[in-house]
């Protein structure tokens, strides 16, 4: 059955990856599951339709016949489910990689997505000098566990997994930040991420959508 999901008709960040859709894009290249792409403007995604997928008026959604999904970690669970490639066929290894998921989405990205929000919608108030070297702080010291945790290890538990895609995709968005930078193992893991084929096909997949704006 076709799968389709939905993306931004034009991503704020033009095409840099962020947007979570390519989360999506990525784990479906890793199984070598084909797709389509439901374009939608920021308005469609507050219309009653898209709400009817998504609840919070949010992308990316993920059809496949009467199946209706929303949240990335959720979509990527039920892709490693259904299809080899992203989940370990052992139980236990299975278990943990679902684990690092978790943590990517419920333990690593909060104070990552603080800092994104201090640094992109709190940059004007007046406490937002005093406030940023807190949130800085709190994303340095999840970096510096997770950090000590990977050890020079290739990927977080044994071979690659949507563990590590998850954590990938959530320790991206700290790139214009500078902050990895200082966790040189974590770059590197990282790097390794983005070198991934299936990584680079759902890249180029979604900067397609929004180089074509540019020319505009
Ligand atoms: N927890 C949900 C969060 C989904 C989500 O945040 N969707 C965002 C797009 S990805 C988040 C995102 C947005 C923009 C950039 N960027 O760099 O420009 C990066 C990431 C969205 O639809 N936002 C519109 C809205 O909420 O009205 C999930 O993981 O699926």
């Amino acid at each position: 059955m076709t799968i389709t999901i939905t993306a931004f008709e034009r991503s704020p960040d033009g095409g840099k990856g962020l947007a979570r859709d390519t989360r999506v894009r990525w784990a479906l290249e890793e199984v070598g599951q084909p797709y389509q792409v439901r374009l939608v403007s920021f308005a469609a995604m507050k219309a009653p339709a898209h709400l009817a997928l998504h609840p919070f008026g949010q992308i990316p959604t993920y059809e496949e016949g009467d199946l209706a999904l929303f949240e990335t970690g959720a979509i990527v669970l039920h892709i490693g489910e259904r299809h080899a490639g992203l989940l370990p066929t052992d139980a236990n290894a299975r278990a943990r990689a679902i684990t690092w998921m978790f943590a990517a989405v419920n333990t690593v990205e909060p104070p990552i997505l603080e800092l994104v929000t201090a640094r992109i919608l709190e940059a004007d108030k007046p406490w937002s000098n005093e406030r940023m070297p807190l949130v800085e702080e709190r994303v340095r010291g999840r970096l510096a566990q997770l950090s000590a945790r990977l050890g020079d290890a290739d990927w977080l538990d044994g071979a690659f997994s949507a563990g590590d895609l998850m954590m990938v995709s959530v320790l991206l968005r700290l790139r214009p930040s500078g902050i990895l930078d200082a966790f040189p193992n974590l770059a590197a893991y990282v790097a390794r991420g983005e070198a991934r084929p299936a990584y680079q096909r759902a890249f180029a997949a979604q900067l397609a959508v929004n180089v074509g704006h540019r020319r505009e």
